[in-house]
């Protein structure tokens, strides 16, 4: 006989959190929402912890260079997106990995031999009046002068002026040198009034221009996720089941971080087989995630066959449309809740700590409080992310509004039908998700600032201080959907309707 579960499967707009005693101590500022990602032993630190519990999903309409980071200069982590060329998402890894801020590779550049017309025209085609004159015309040639809009007269020079004649030429110019930080960069920019300093190697190869007016964009960013060694901001990159041996090597050559096995159902003998190939590979060095699962067993196959962290979550997305077609899955809270306690349950038993991490379906800023007070280490979110400027969608006017696109993994849309090969019979492909809009809601930080600080302002209200302090404390009550109504605007004539 099949077996039945007792526990009914419920989500997060289900519960709410009673308050627990706020002392003095407990403002939102001393509130720290460090987590960690990976696995680590009793009594040491996760080899990577967030800043903020926040990574981004492993999607093509998510999870770009572009928005890898933002999020990591926020605190949080993305994986960038696995369904595309290898080679297209290693590059994509390399991007962030590459980012300096407030450094900035050139991207007008010309040679001496050129003439004022070629300067004009690069103006037009870039937008930016600052170029660097190398040896070969490239980013990264051998640094010969500076060309700004104030070293010509468009209108009255001859257009066949050449650029050597009119520069600023290298033995005239400031710069400065690979390995200096910004702020000793832009010290030197303040000493010397500049506008532009070129960074330069030992070879005068240009390597970065830094910006004057660049200068409050970047000021230091305390909450920024980097490793402490070379100061690159972190990256994760999402894999399959199948084409890992080749993946693998790409992604790790390319510099990331961190690893997850990208699938609705992780509860394979696909992914015991894909982990232990990368810890055997690598000797245990590179970091993996796993999933998704739902329940004890799935979570302890997984942390038995290898995996770095766990990801939970089977249908609650919202561009998810796999329980209407396949019938799997669990309500998101029943699952965090369920699996968090085969986390605790390992810890126990081995002294080993494998966070687990909730996938899928936070729509509110509560939801949040509420799955980390569950027990989930760190968040998941696609629509969340793909509200923002920095999301690799296009922003379009639909009616009145603006909104971005958002389409799922296993839409039409992403293309993404090798997965759905089970044996090459076309007849077995459908899809699993949606092609949506969400509402445009601007740039990431100031929407993680506003979420950051509720977040921390309910857990004050729970006396909480960190998250694992909330996971212990937290009180979490089941609510009636008479009450749900009792928590919304009720009985009143709203004037604002947009609210
Ligand atoms: N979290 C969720 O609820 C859902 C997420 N998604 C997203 O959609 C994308 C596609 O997910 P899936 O379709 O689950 O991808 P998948 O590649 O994990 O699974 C597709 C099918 O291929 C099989 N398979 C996997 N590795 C194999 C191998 N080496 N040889 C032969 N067969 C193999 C699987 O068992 C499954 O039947 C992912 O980005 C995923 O995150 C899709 C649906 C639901
Ligand atoms: O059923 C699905 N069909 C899809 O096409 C699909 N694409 C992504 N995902 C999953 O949804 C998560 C993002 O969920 P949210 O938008 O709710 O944050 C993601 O992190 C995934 O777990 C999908 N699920
Ligand atoms: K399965």
């Amino acid at each position: 006989m099949a077996i039945y579960l007792d526990d009914v499967s419920r989500t997060f707009g289900e519960y709410l959190l009673i308050p627990g005693l706020t002392t003095k101590q407990c403002i939102p500022t001393n509130v720290s929402l460090k987590t960690p990602l990976v696995k680590y032993k009793k009594g040491e630190k996760s080899a990577i912890e967030l800043n903020i519990p926040f990574v981004s999903a492993i999607m093509q309409s998510v999870s770009d260079s572009g928005l890898a980071i933002a999020l990591a200069r926020n605190g949080g982590l993305s994986f960038i997106f696995g369904s595309q060329p290898i080679e297209s998402q290693a590059e994509m890894v390399r991007k962030v990995k590459k980012f300096k801020a407030g450094f900035v590779t050139s991207d007008s550049n010309i040679t001496p031999e050129a003439t004022l017309a070629d300067v004009l025209a690069l103006v037009k085609r870039t937008g930016h009046t600052t170029m660097g004159v190398t040896d070969d015309g490239t980013p990264n040639g051998k640094l010969l002068g500076l060309v700004t809009s104030r070293d010509y007269r468009g209108e009255k020079d001859p257009k066949d002026r050449k650029v050597k004649e009119f520069m600023t030429p290298f033995s005239k110019l400031t710069v400065g040198e690979v390995g200096m930080t910004l702020s000793e960069a832009n010290q030197i920019i303040w000493d010397h009034k500049l506008n532009t300093l070129p960074i330069i190697d030992k070879d005068q190869k240009l390597a970065y221009f830094v910006f004057r007016k660049d200068y409050d964009s970047h000021k230091d960013n305390p909450n920024e996720l980097l490793n402490m060694t070379d100061k690159k901001l972190l990256v994760g990159a999402g894999i399959n089941s199948r084409d890992y041996k080749e993946r693998v090597p790409a992604l790790v050559e390319a510099g990331v971080d961190v690893l997850c096995i990208d699938s609705s159902d992780g509860f394979s003998e696909w992914q015991k087989e894909t982990l232990q190939w990368i810890k055997e590979e690598y000797n245990g060095k590179v970091l993996v995630g796993a999933g998704n699962v739902v329940d004890q067993a799935g979570f302890r196959y997984l942390v038995e066959a290898g995996a770095d962290f766990i990801k939970v979550g089977i249908g609650g997305g919202s561009i998810c449309i796999t329980r209407e077609q396949k019938g799997i899955g669990r309500g998101q809270a029943t699952a965090v809740i369920d699996v968090a306690k085969a986390r605790d349950k390992y810890f126990e038993d081995t002294g080993i700590y494998v966070p687990i991490c909730s996938d899928g379906g936070l729509v509110h800023d509560y939801h949040m409080v509420l799955a980390l007070a569950m027990g989930a280490d760190f968040l998941m979110m696609g629509r969340y992310f793909a509200r923002f400027d920095e999301s690799p969608t296009k922003k379009l006017m639909v009616g009145n509004n603006y909104v971005k696109e958002y389409w799922g993994e296993g839409s039409n849309r992403a293309h993404n039908w090798q997965r759905y090969d089970m044996g090459g019979s076309e007849s077995l492909k459908f899809e699993e998700g949606v092609d949506s809009y969400v509402p445009y809601a601007g740039k990431l930080k100031d929407n993680l600032d506003v979420t950051i600080g509720k977040i921390k302002s309910t857990m004050c209200s729970c006396g909480a201080t960190t998250i694992p302090e909330l996971q212990k404390n937290a009180k979490i009550t089941l609510v009636s959907s008479t009450s749900i109504v009792e928590g919304g605007a009720h009985d009143v004539i709203l004037k604002d309707h947009n609210r």
